[in-house]
């Protein structure tokens, strides 16, 4: 870069997405009658101020007046601000930390919501000039310092001033008082930066107009450049807040949507995207997957991968992964919950008291304690099931196709009419192949005890729900408790009609079997780590289609990743050609599983294009990616 330069960045709506006093606002006003009103005046005195047509100084005096703060407003605030770091920003944050001697950070906002957002960037506290609030003993606030620069009109220009900056100065804003800088003869360059929000009158007057930060780069001719154009993560279905900010901070795009999608939107959003992010309710078919080009990774944050069609996605060299067990403990103890509760009638009494009817009996209410549980499928969520049912003083007997060590005094079965005959409550917690279709059917209820209680929480088609509504009809049943249904709506708040809902002794929940905070936490953590190793390393831990392989991180110029079908012959054709183009392997690493040959090389420079082509060209061949340090 040139030496000498300093860079001059506002903070609101341009280092954040959005202007601070505003989250503070609401914040502040989430209860108060007349939030609607003063959170409008407030977002139109700053709109105002910031296209330069209201005075600084009286708009900042005039938004603090609607504002009522204290302490925990600026920390439930600041928590916010941090996940509303600007794109660009975020993922530029080398940018930062190696130029921190020479960006400040000039901002009409206040500190105590500033410097906990740009410190991780290694931005100077010296070097961040900010409005700062004035406390009470009790620690509420009781206004701000008037006399600080920045809260008068030219407060950015007067503290410019001060500064007496010597180096060519770069001003980066959104704002009119932002170009006032430049107008003042006190920058050489404004920078009108529009990520965020484009104020005609401000891009008109400025140098240079950017929508990312890596515009400035370009703009300013530094050679500093962002490494890699950034690859585009899509997250679906109310994936947990923590999976969105650490994509972005590992220099991803990220769109994240709450509902599920259907085949022709999920169709047109994925042409650019590289990584996409999914729960139990998105339908990745054979025709979406093979749409997808840029396509790398899918991620199921839950258990299942019955909705994504995991041959297509190995044809087309997507790995896929999954969390196989950071929401099995929640499933387990709804079941467990739901058991006891049916057990006692619970479920209808309270059906009944909700509607004012007090129905005190002890009739067929019974203790868990001695009964026999019989569980269908003894997997991670089966066999956890088993061992708390025992701490219960439940006796328990399952059915696996697989050959399952029984855990405490459990007893495997050898056919699952056995567990149908025997049991007093059956759980199903099979997985979702499809040979599992109506695996439970009219015939299966015959088998079952009279007064059974039946569960579902694994998928919905393992069970014919019409024969489990006739039998609840005709009162064999106990009761039954239900978390899985046919054509689950897409959004978390719908409309949903089963014929379940006509039984009282029934516990119908909306497929929250896995929604408990600690379980979407953790699957947020496990699956995105995952993706990106993934995606930036070339490491398969954790993917259900691709063979896994753990890799050192890259230390050579580049890495090459070879998919290909597995069939005899593959690595010697490779090696050929690295040896022929003269590129000398530095490391090498091969595993493979039924469908996939999954080669890691590194080699000591970068592969030329037709080094590629020759590699793409073998054979048998499914992808190449080509991965630099
Ligand atoms: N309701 C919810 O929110 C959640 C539902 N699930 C679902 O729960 C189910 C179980 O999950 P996990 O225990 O983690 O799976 P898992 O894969 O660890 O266990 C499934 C077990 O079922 C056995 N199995 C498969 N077909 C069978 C059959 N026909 N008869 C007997 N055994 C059979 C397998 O051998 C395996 O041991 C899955 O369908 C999963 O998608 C998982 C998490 C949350
Ligand atoms: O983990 C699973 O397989 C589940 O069924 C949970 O799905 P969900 O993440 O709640 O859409």
């Amino acid at each position: 870069m040139q030496r000498n330069t300093t860079f001059l960045f506002d903070f609101d709506s341009t280092f954040i997405q959005v202007e601070s006093l505003e989250i503070l606002a609401e914040i502040a006003l989430a209860n108060h009658p007349e939030k609607a009103e003063r959170l409008q005046a407030i977002q139109s005195i700053t709109e105002q101020a910031m296209e330069g047509r209201y005075s600084y100084q009286e708009s900042l005096a005039e938004r603090m007046k609607l504002l009522d703060l204290n302490q925990s407003h600026l920390t439930q605030a600041i928590e916010l601000l941090k996940q509303k770091i600007t794109p660009s920003i975020l993922r530029n944050r080398a940018f930062f930390q190696t130029h921190a001697d020479n960006i400040h950070v000039i901002t009409g906002a206040f500190i105590e919501l500033v410097w906990p957002v740009v410190s991780p960037f290694g931005i100077k506290r010296e070097n961040v000039h900010a409005n700062r609030f004035i406390y009470d003993y009790e620690g509420d606030v009781l206004g701000y310092d008037h006399h600080q620069l920045l809260a008068q009109d030219q407060g950015k220009v007067k503290l410019v001033q001060k500064l007496a900056l010597k180096d060519d100065v770069i001003m980066i804003g959104d704002g009119y008082n932002d170009y006032e800088v430049k107008a003042a003869g006190l920058a050489s360059t404004f920078v009108a930066f529009t990520e965020n929000i484009t104020r005609n009158n401000v891009a008109d007057a400025a140098d240079a107009v950017i929508h990312e930060l890596e515009g400035l780069f370009i703009t300013c001719q530094l050679p500093f450049t962002s490494p890699k154009s950034p690859k585009k993560v899509l997250l679906l279905e109310n994936i947990h807040p923590f999976v969105e900010l650490y994509f972005k901070e590992n220099g991803f795009l990220v769109e994240s949507l709450p509902g599920a999608l259907n085949a022709k939107e999920l169709h047109s959003k994925l042409h650019d995207v590289s990584i996409l992010g999914i729960r139990s309710k998105t339908e990745v078919t054979a025709n979406i997957i093979e749409g997808a080009e840029k396509l790398e990774a899918l991620g199921a944050f839950c258990i299942g991968t019955n909705q994504i069609d995991i041959n297509k996605a190995c044809e087309q060299g997507i790995a896929v992964f999954n969390a196989p067990f950071s929401n099995t403990r929640s499933v387990v103890e709804l079941a467990i919950a739901e058991i006891i509760l049916l057990a006692r009638n619970a479920a209808a009494l309270s059906g009944k008291l909700a509607k004012g009817q007090w129905h005190k009996s002890s009739t067929g209410a019974h203790e868990v304690r001695g009964k026999t549980l019989g569980i269908i499928g003894y997997g991670n969520i089966g066999s956890q099931l088993s061992i708390i049912a025992e701490a219960l003083g439940m006796r328990v007997i399952f059915y696996d196709i697989a050959d399952k060590l029984p855990l405490g005094n459990a007893k495997r079965c050898h056919h699952m009419d056995e567990v149908l005959t025997q049991a007093d409550i059956v759980s199903i917690h099979v997985d979702g192949r499809k040979e599992n279709h109506h695996l439970i059917d009219a015939k299966s209820f015959a088998l079952m005890k009279p007064g059974v209680i039946f569960l579902n929480l694994s998928r919905d088609f393992t069970v014919d729900y019409e024969a489990l509504n006739e039998v609840m009809r005709s009162g064999k049943m106990k009761g039954c408790g239900i978390d899985v249904f046919t054509n689950e709506p897409h959004e978390s708040k719908s409309e949903y009609q089963t014929p379940l809902q006509q039984f009282e002794n029934v516990i119908l929940t909306p497929h929250i079997g896995g929604s408990t905070e600690e379980a979407q936490q953790h699957i947020g953590e496990y699956v995105s780590k995952n993706l990106c190793s993934y995606v930036n390393e070339g490491s398969s831990t954790g993917s259900v289609n691709f063979p896994q392989l753990s890799l050192p991180s890259m230390n050579y110029p580049q890495r090459i990743i070879h998919i290909h079908k597995n069939v005899p012959g593959i690595l010697a054709q490779i090696n050929r050609l690295f040896a022929e183009s003269g590129s000398n392997i530095e490391g090498q690493f091969l595993k493979t599983n039924q469908e996939i040959g999954y080669v890691i090389t590194d080699i000591n420079r970068q592969c030329d294009d037709k080094l590629l082509q020759q590699l793409q060209a073998i054979p048998h061949t499914i992808k190449v990616r080509v991965l630099d340090k």
